[in-house]
C-alpha cells in the first residue's frame, strides 16, 4: 500500500530564505504524525507543499499515491493556522457550504454536522451566527469543517493553539477517533506534551532541515538513553579517566552525566571501581530533546544524530 504522504527531496526558498532544504519524509497511512520545530523552521511551508498551496522548487510531493494533489482534493482536508470564517452565516449553513465544497452530500452531510457539533460539545450553537462564537468555539467549528467529508488525510496547522485544557482534550479525543477510523492525521504543534502523548511518529524540522523523524521510542532511544545518574562511595572520582563520559555534574546526593556508549558497560566498570547505591538510565522528555537540538549553541546540533529512520 502506498504511503499517505511521500516527500522526496522537496525544497522551498523565499527570496534569500531557504525555508525548507531538500526534505525526505514518508507518512504511513493510518498514522498520527506530529510536526514540531521552533518558530520559522519550516513546518507551515512543508504542510503547504503537501497541500500544493506552494509548489516545491525541486523534488516531489506525493499525496495518497498521487503527485497531483488536486486529484486527491476530496480525500484530503487542511486546517490552516490562520483561519477565516464567514461571520454572518449560521454555523449549520457554513458547515453545509464547506462540506459540499469537499464533495460531502446531504443527508449524510447534515447528520455529520450534528454528530460533530455534539462531539465538539457545542451542539446548541449549531443555529447561531458564527460571529457569536468565542475564539475557541470558532476553532472547533473550523475543525469540524475540515472533517465533514471524512478525509483519508487530515492536515492540521497548530490545531491546539489557544484552546483551554478542556477543549484541547475534546479535540484530542476527536483526533484519536479519526485515527481509529483509519484517517491519517498530520498536525503541527508547539506543545511537546501533546506531541509526546498523541503521536505515533514525530517529525522535527529545524532551520528547514529534518532533525528528528521516528516514533517517540526510537527518538528517545537515539537521543535519550545517554543521561545517567549515579550515586556511589567514590562520588565524582568514580569517573576518572573513563571514555565516553560528558557533561559530568555533581548534583549533591548523586552525579549526573551523559554517556556515549553502552550503559551496561559503564555499570560494570563502576561496580568494579566502587560501591554503587544508585544507577539510573534516564529518558529525556521530548521537550528536553527539542531544547537540546534547538538551543542557541549551534554545537549541540553537531552532536545529535541526523535523524531516526
Ligand atoms: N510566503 C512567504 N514569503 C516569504 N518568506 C516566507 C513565506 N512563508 C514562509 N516564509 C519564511 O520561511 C521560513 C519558514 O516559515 P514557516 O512558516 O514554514 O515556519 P513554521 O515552522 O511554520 O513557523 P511557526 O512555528 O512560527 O508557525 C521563515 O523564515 C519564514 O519567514
Amino acid at each position: 500500500m502506498t504511503s499517505a504522504i511521500a516527500i522526496r527531496g522537496a525544497a522551498k526558498r523565499f527570496g534569500d530564505v531557504q525555508a525548507v532544504h531538500r526534505l525526505d519524509l514518508t507518512v504511513p497511512r493510518g498514522s498520527l504524525y506530529g510536526f514540531i520545530g521552533p518558530n520559522g523552521s519550516g513546518k507551515t511551508t512543508t504542510l503547504r507543499m503537501i497541500m500544493r498551496i506552494l509548489l516545491p522548487d525541486e523534488g516531489e510531493v506525493e499525496v495518497l499515491g498521487d503527485r497531483d494533489t488536486r486529484a486527491a482534493h476530496d480525500r484530503v482536508s487542511y486546517l490552516p493556522e490562520e483561519r477565516g470564517l464567514y461571520k454572518r452565516m449560521t454555523v449549520r449553513r457554513l458547515l453545509r457550504y464547506f462540506g459540499s465544497l469537499k464533495g460531502a452530500r446531504q443527508p449524510d452531510l447534515d447528520q455529520q454536522i450534528v454528530r460533530w457539533m455534539e462531539a465538539m460539545r457545542i451542539p446548541e450553537w449549531i443555529d447561531k451566527r458564527v460571529d457569536a462564537l468565542s475564539k475557541g468555539m470558532a476553532q472547533k467549528v473550523q475543525f469540524v469543517s475540515a472533517v465533514l467529508n471524512r478525509p483519508e488525510l487530515l492536515i492540521l496547522d497548530e490545531p491546539f493553539s489557544g484552546l483551554d485544557p478542556v477543549n484541547a482534550e475534546v479535540l484530542n479525543e476527536a483526533v484519536l477517533d479519526l485515527r481509529r477510523a483509519g484517517t491519517t492525521v498530520v498536525f503541527s504543534t508547539h506543545d511537546m506534551s501533546v506531541a509526546e502523548r498523541l503521536c505515533d511518529r514525530i517529525f522535527m524540522i529545524y532551520k528547514g532541515r529534518k532533525v528528528l523523524d521516528g516514533t517517540l521510542d526510537q527518538i528517545q532511544a537515539e537521543y535519550g538513553f545517554d543521561t545517567i545518574r549515579v550515586a556511589s562511595d567514590a562520588g565524582l572520582d568514580a569517573f576518572d579517566g573513563l571514555l565516553g563520559v560528558r557533561d559530568l555534574h555533581d548534583r549533591g546526593n548523586f552525579q549526573e552525566l551523559r554517556f556515549q556508549g553502552d550503559p551496561q558497560e559503564l555499570l560494570r566498570t563502576l561496580i568494579d571501581r566502587t560501591r554503587l547505591t544508585r544507577f539510573e538510565v534516564a529518558r529525556p522528555s521530548l521537550h528536553d530533546i527539542f531544547v537540546r537540538i534547538a538551543a542557541p549553541e549551534e554545537a549541540l546540533i553537531e552532536e545529535s544524530p541526523a535523524h531516526v529512520a
